[in-house]
């Protein structure tokens, strides 16, 4: 028999850093977990978990009031923000805004004091755990990559991969034909198809960070959200990278936080700003960096 790697050995065991990476238990189980810890009086808590992402009026989230202190200090007031099902939606805001604290309460990560945050119709976000979360279908990829360096591109699409199976019989078990199809498709849509067999420690800064977008990919998510996704890259992957969104928005849909201004205008169509915890001005890039509160507090400094 085969040993098991211990790569993914210790990345199995691990305390599930990832917030991508499925509940261990199934979501049936997680979610009667959930419900027997609500009271009894609660019956639609464990619905919500289970239930379809409900896009019936077009919108993939909502955030209404959300309030979230810090020792007294309020990192997010009142935000109140919309996001469209298939809309590529840019975040920007002077260091503090509030950006990383939105999607920590998007993805169960910190809970609001005060407010309500629903993925479509139905999922109340303040609710559900972030593996709840993150099985319901809204993947989060943070600044630093976090790709398996000793596994191979192909290998890491397909340890990602949505599925029931424990990691080790994921890796040792002989792929079906959808399942390879899935992630050539994948490997295409990453630009990564001539290097599916190498090791992806050696790969390019902008190729990991793409590697990680399909990692996020393989789980399926439907809102993808994403943090400084062209740090650090070359102007050609700054390039690349606004194409792979651009390709994405539609079936997906994608909240990108970003400082780099010349990427924010190759892909946004609505930018929110984001200003002291609230929002200060939503619209296209040109209408948002005309707007005289928006060059006060940010741009114009
Ligand atoms: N755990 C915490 N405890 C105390 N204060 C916090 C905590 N997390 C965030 N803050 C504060 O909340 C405010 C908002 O922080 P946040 O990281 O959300 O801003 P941001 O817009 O993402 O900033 P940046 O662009 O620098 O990443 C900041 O003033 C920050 O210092």
């Amino acid at each position: 028999m085969k040993r098991e790697d211990p790569e993914v050995a210790h990345w199995r065991d691990a305390p599930r850093p990832w917030p991508w990476w499925p509940p261990a238990r199934s979501p049936e189980a997680a979610a009667a977990a959930a419900v027997a810890a609500q009271p009894s009086s609660d019956a639609s808590f464990g619905r919500s978990v289970d239930g379809e992402l409900d896009l019936t009026k077009g919108v993939v989230l909502y955030l209404d009031g959300i309030t979230v202190s810090f020792d007294g200090f309020r990192a997010l007031n009142n935000l109140t923000l919309t996001v469209d099902a298939g809309e590529l939606r840019c975040i920007i805001g002077p260091n503090g805004a509030g950006k990383t604290t939105m999607m920590d309460v998007i993805t169960g990560k910190t809970r609001p004091d005060s407010g309500t945050a629903f993925f479509g119709q139905t999922i109340d976000l303040t609710r559900l755990a972030e593996n709840q979360i993150a099985h319901a279908g809204i993947g989060r990829k943070f600044q630093k990559p976090t790709i398996f360096a000793h596994h191979t591109v192909f290998e890491n699409l397909e340890l990602s991969m949505k599925a029931d199976k424990r990691v080790r019989k994921t890796l040792f078990a002989k792929l079906s034909s959808a399942e390879r199809d899935r992630i050539a498709m994948t490997l295409a849509q990453i630009r990564l198809t001539d290097s599916a067999d190498r090791q992806a420690g050696l790969l390019s800064h902008g190729q990991k960070q793409w590697l990680e977008i399909g990692m996020l990919l393989m789980q399926e998510p439907k809102l993808l959200l994403l943090d400084e996704p062209v740090a650090g890259m070359s102007d050609d992957e700054t390039e690349r990278t606004a194409e792979l969104f651009l390709s994405l928005a539609g079936t997906h849909s994608l909240v990108v936080v970003e400082h780099d201004m010349k990427f924010v205008e190759t892909i946004a169509k609505k930018v929110t700003v984001l200003h002291e915890g609230s929002v200060l001005a939503e619209g296209s890039l040109a209408d948002v960096q005309n707007d005289p509160r928006v060059i006060e507090v940010y741009l114009g400094r």
